[in-house]
């Protein structure tokens, strides 16, 4: 007999799916445990249809059960039914020794489904939060409010509102330069979308340890590197990460990292101006944003975003590199602007900002890059040009510096 009464579920269309993936991001952003987005928490996130598993990392004092509960309120209305929670609390007194677990986020201890025990049946009044339930979630912190860093001077973040521009060679370079001014200098990868530092610092077979629950940086021609590629598998891909779960990995590498003392940590960006970025630039302490572009007009549109989302948050803009500005044929050493000319000049009069240096589309800097020895490491024709930048980020970046934070701990 057929049962016309138990109906399957509808499966989503790609549209209904990518709406509900960005609800549940935009609510797990805005959702705060403590004075911190719980996004920055997740270490793992997969929603199957209505059912939503978050593996998370929380501080030591929060409420699981709370939270399960007021997530559960907040993502019914977007279809989300059950929510099962992988929790991990800080070790305690006596386990503060043990190294972060080994296996997969799924053997975390706690695991609970709170919506099967406090799910209503879905009326209207579940659509809006009732007058009575207290405001869940808060505004987002402000860069002002963050704490510095104990041993990390400035951190400057490298970004570019398109992909492809050469902002991680440029990354690169600039943190080589910083070092060989005299600095002691700390790398960050956090480009999810195509983390290249340890090919290009020539590490990329070495993967960080852990020691008493936090990543050791990997050092890379003295430099402390650490990059959210140590992070992934081959059976996890950065390209699938979405916000929370890549926001929490990005802030696990920042937090639980033993950074030693640095006067510089450089943080390899992903490209653009979307979600990941903004929390990024809400949560971190950073002292100034290098802007990345190359002079041709769509590539200058996205720079523009990317300074006017630096405004936004109030984060000092350093200034801007022009990349791939001018090529020199190395047959007939004909000089020729191929991307247009200048693109950076006109964004820095724009906004206001310094032009940091302008770069030659050459084969020789990619070609170092491919190696795993940098120009500035290879001391060739282009390393000065790098070291120009990072002369001009020291000249203008002691005005932006925050105060060191010496009580802080991790
Ligand atoms: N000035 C340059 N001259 C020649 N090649 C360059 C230059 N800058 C970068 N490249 C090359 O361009 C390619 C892209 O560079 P890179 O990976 O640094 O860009 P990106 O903006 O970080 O890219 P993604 O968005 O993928 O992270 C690389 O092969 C790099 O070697």
């Amino acid at each position: 007999m057929f049962n016309f009464m138990k109906k399957k579920p509808k499966a989503e269309t790609p549209q209904q799916r990518a709406e509900r993936d960005s609800a549940v991001d935009k609510v797990l952003l805005g959702y705060e445990v403590g004075t911190v987005s719980i996004a920055t928490m997740v270490t793992g996130l997969e929603r199957d249809g209505q059912v939503l598993t978050l593996d998370l990392r929380l501080p030591k004092d929060s409420n699981p059960e709370q939270i399960q509960q007021e997530l559960g309120q907040l993502l019914h209305p977007h279809g989300i039914r059950t929510i099962h929670m992988n929790v991990r609390l800080p070790a305690d007194a006596k386990g503060a020794g043990a190294s972060l677990p080994k296996a997969p986020p799924k053997s975390m201890p706690k695991t609970t489904d709170a919506m099967a025990t406090h799910a209503k049946p879905a009326t209207p009044t579940d659509q809006q939060p009732t007058s009575s339930e207290p405001p869940i979630t808060k505004a987002a912190p402000t860069q002002a409010s963050l704490a510095a860093h104990p041993r990390i001077r400035h951190i400057i973040v490298v970004a570019s509102g398109k992909g492809g521009v050469g902002k991680s060679t440029t990354t690169v370079n600039i943190a080589l330069a910083l070092q060989k001014l005299g600095n002691r200098v700390g790398v960050l990868d956090a480009d999810i979308y195509g983390p290249s530092m340890p090919t290009m610092l020539g590490v990329a077979d070495i993967k960080p340890e852990l020691e008493n629950e936090q990543f050791v940086p990997v050092e890379a021609h003295s430099m402390a590197m650490l990059s959210i590629g140590s992070l992934l598998d081959s059976d996890n891909t950065p390209v699938a990460w979405r916000g929370p779960k890549a926001t929490g990995a990005l802030m696990q590498l920042y937090n639980q990292t033993n950074w030693p003392q640095l006067d510089y940590l450089v943080i390899d960006m992903p490209p653009g101006t979307g979600d990941i970025q903004l929390t990024l630039a809400q949560r971190i302490p950073v002292t100034g944003a290098v802007i990345v572009t190359t002079p041709q007009h769509v590539a200058l549109m996205d720079a523009q975003k990317g300074v006017e989302m630096f405004h936004k948050t109030n984060i000092p803009v350093l200034g801007v590199v022009e990349n791939m500005a001018l090529h020199t044929c190395s047959n007939c050493n004909h000089t020729e602007a191929i991307f247009g000319s200048g693109g950076g000049e006109f964004i820095a009069e724009q906004y206001q900002v310094p032009l940091l240096g302008q770069l030659p589309l050459a084969s020789g800097i990619r070609a170092q890059v491919d190696k795993g020895v940098p120009s500035v490491l290879a001391d060739d024709e282009f390393a000065s040009y790098y070291l120009s930048i990072a002369k001009n980020i020291e000249a203008n970046i002691a005005k932006f510096a925050k105060p060191v934070d010496d009580k802080r701990i991790f």
